[in-house]
């Protein structure tokens, strides 16, 4: 018989943590879910309609951590961990995520302290090569810029069962830590989304100090090598027209 010290030192020793899953209809979540959860890939949709879909352990040093995943379904209470799924295909449920994001905070209330969630963010359906609109570099600056972990991933081939080997608190955002200075990864994302030809005065005035900012020997951030060509050809472009 299990004696009660050892009833305790059990329960010391095993920790439930809960987690949603958040973004757009169909980008995968139910499936990444199912498929940590259960090692298998169910490919049949069906939307979700109950909340509680997922529940596994995993052994994270000597503690088994319980983990439990819900879906968003409107339920205000304390979350340990979030995923963040989009789908690679689709650029608009890429930029849902600062919606859902948003959406979160709000029913968290005012006093829900951000800092001690784990945010994963998933790049679903990696799979599907030939229909993917968002690269990894758009991605993984998105997430890593926010202090947030990013994983490729597909329901198909690979799981996110590293997830929880990331548990604790969330690294706090320091320009040491991600290796990359917030106005550098602003002007990786401006001059990406850019569609807009280029002013001539705004290129001369900023060439320098862009270059300066996102050369490849001096810029890590995600993506700033074709940011930084970006500027190159912008500049070698207008430079083509003056002569
Ligand atoms: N090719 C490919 N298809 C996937 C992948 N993950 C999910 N799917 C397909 O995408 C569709 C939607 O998947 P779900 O997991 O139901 O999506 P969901 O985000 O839970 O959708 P809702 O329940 O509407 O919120 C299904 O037809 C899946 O078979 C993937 O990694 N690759």
């Amino acid at each position: 018989m299990e004696t009660n010290v050892q009833k305790r030192r059990d329960n010391r020793k095993s920790l439930r943590v809960k987690v949603i899953s958040l973004g757009d209809a169909e980008v995968g979540k139910s499936c990444i879910i199912k498929r940590y959860c259960e090692k298998r890939f169910v490919p049949k949709y069906l939307a979700t309609i109950g909340i509680d879909y997922g529940v596994t352990k995993v052994q994270v040093r000597d503690r088994e951590i319980k983990v439990n995943i819900f879906d968003m379904a409107g339920h205000p209470f304390f979350y340990e961990g979030v995923v963040l799924v989009y789908d690679v295909g689709s650029r608009e449920s890429f930029s849902a995520l600062d919606g859902w994001l948003g959406e979160m905070k709000q029913e968290m209330g005012s006093q829900a302290n951000m800092d001690t969630i784990v945010f994963i963010v998933c790049a679903n359906k990696v799979d599907l090569t030939k229909r993917r609109v968002v690269d990894e570099g758009e991605g993984r600056l998105w997430a890593e810029s926010r202090g947030f972990h990013y994983f490729e991933t597909s329901a198909f081939f690979s799981s996110i069962t590293d997830v929880c080997d990331n548990g604790g608190r969330r690294p706090t955002v320091s320009e040491e830590s991600v290796g990359f200075t917030k106005e550098q990864a602003d002007t990786v994302r401006r001059i990406r989304n850019s569609k807009d030809c280029w002013d001539m005065e705004e290129v001369n005035k900023a060439y320098r100090k862009l270059a300066v900012l996102l050369h490849p020997d001096k810029c890590v951030a995600p993506g700033s090598e074709d940011a930084f060509k970006a500027v190159v050809n912008a500049r070698t472009s207008l430079l083509k027209n003056i002569k």
